[in-house]
């Protein structure tokens, strides 16, 4: 590699967190998130009235107590561990031929801080990464509309490229294996439940083609062409590649959706129906997973493994085990690395 052809710029991006835990904080980073059309996908007007005269005044004393219960000294953990994660990767990649820099789609470091950063090194290409293994337009769809607004302002565009998804990404199931190797070893489980973020119906069925998504296991249960970019088709296929790699029967497996808000109908199974009906059929042990997400943070610490722990153990369940994210994990960095590199 000549040293004086230009760098490729990484842009590694996660969701976003609020700057603390103080109300106010919490208030503003709910208002972004959820002023977000791909996120709320209703029209401006019920969008701005429901976001800002009833879920950010009324949710934002409850979730900053909730971010309480996760926020450590080094602040919030999905911020913690995705700079930790850009620091790994930048240290594995080639410094002659790199620059890596993280961003948050809400709040800060923003997408255009880091966008600034990657232009001011003179980058002539830049791979956007987004932090979530399964295509939703929520999270990677909003993160490609976020990168397009701003470098649509630019007088020189550099190639932009972006990684859509990467479920069946060999590494990022390997990752996943080791860590759920380590709980395996101590003990065996009754049932292996893969807890995925939830999504509003509706959302699978706008994108879905030719009305092809019926969100029925005979759809979503078979990863195909057909359904490539379905959110709950993706997850599924999750769930099989761990399982595989694990070698636990799919029997053993269930895949189900959490974090529902508002009354709408979202992606099922619920999280919360499942552990009801896991308690009424005398399951005692079960083995969590939650890879929608790749760094622990509210939804992984908190719902899944205080909340949803609680409700099981509660309805006569034993044992709720969490298996930690992927955090900065070495085979996960080792698969960010690949991301990358398969992307020059
Ligand atoms: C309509 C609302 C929401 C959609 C759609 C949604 C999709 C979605 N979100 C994630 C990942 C994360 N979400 C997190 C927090 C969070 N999510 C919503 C709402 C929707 N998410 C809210 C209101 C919140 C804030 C917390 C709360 O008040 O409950 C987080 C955690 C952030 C943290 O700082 O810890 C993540 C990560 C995905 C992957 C996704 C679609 C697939
Ligand atoms: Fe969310
Ligand atoms: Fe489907």
């Amino acid at each position: 590699m000549s040293k004086n052809k230009a760098k490729i710029g990484v842009l590694l991006v996660n969701l976003g967190t609020p700057d603390s835990t103080a109300t106010g904080d919490v208030r503003k980073y709910l208002r972004e998130f959820l002023m977000d059309g791909r996120v709320i996908d209703f029209p401006f007007i019920p969008r701005w009235m429901l976001v800002n005269l009833i879920i950010a005044p009324f949710r934002s004393f409850k979730s900053a107590a909730e971010y309480r219960k996760v926020w450590e000294e080094r602040g919030s953990p999905l911020m913690f561990h995705t700079v930790d994660l850009r620091d790994k990767v930048a240290e594995k990649l080639d410094k002659d031929k790199y620059v890596v820099e993280m961003a948050m789609r809400y709040q800060s470091p923003s997408i255009e801080e880091g966008l600034k950063k990657l232009n001011k090194a003179n980058v002539r290409k830049i791979i956007v990464i987004s932090l979530f293994p399964q295509y939703a337009s929520a999270t990677n769809g909003s993160v490609v509309d976020k990168v397009m607004e701003i470098a649509r302002t630019w007088q020189i565009i550099p190639n932009i490229s972006f990684v859509n998804n990467f479920v069946d990404h060999p590494l990022f199931l390997e990752a996943w294996a080791e860590l759920g190797r380590e709980w395996m070893a101590k003990q065996e489980y009754d049932k292996y439940l893969f807890s995925y973020h939830g999504l509003p119906a509706r959302q699978i069925k706008k994108g879905s083609v030719d009305n092809y998504c019926q969100l029925s296991d005979k759809c979503c249960g078979n990863y195909t062409k057909k359904n490539q970019f379905c959110y709950r088709g993706q997850c599924f296929y999750t769930t099989r590649l761990i399982a595989e790699k694990l070698g636990i029967p799919m029997e053993k497996t269930i895949t189900c959706f959490q974090s529902r808000l508002g009354k709408d109908t979202w992606i099922q199974p619920y999280t919360e129906d499942v552990i009801e009906e896991l308690a009424k059929d005398g399951i005692k042990k079960v083995l969590v997973f939650s890879p929608a997400f790749v760094a622990d943070c509210l939804e992984t610490t908190v719902e899944v493994g205080q909340e949803y722990k609680e409700e099981f153990i509660e309805l006569g369940g034993e044992q709720w085990d969490l298996v930690p994210s992927l955090n900065s994990n070495d085979t996960w960095v080792e698969c960010v690395k690949e991301l990358v590199e398969e992307n020059s």
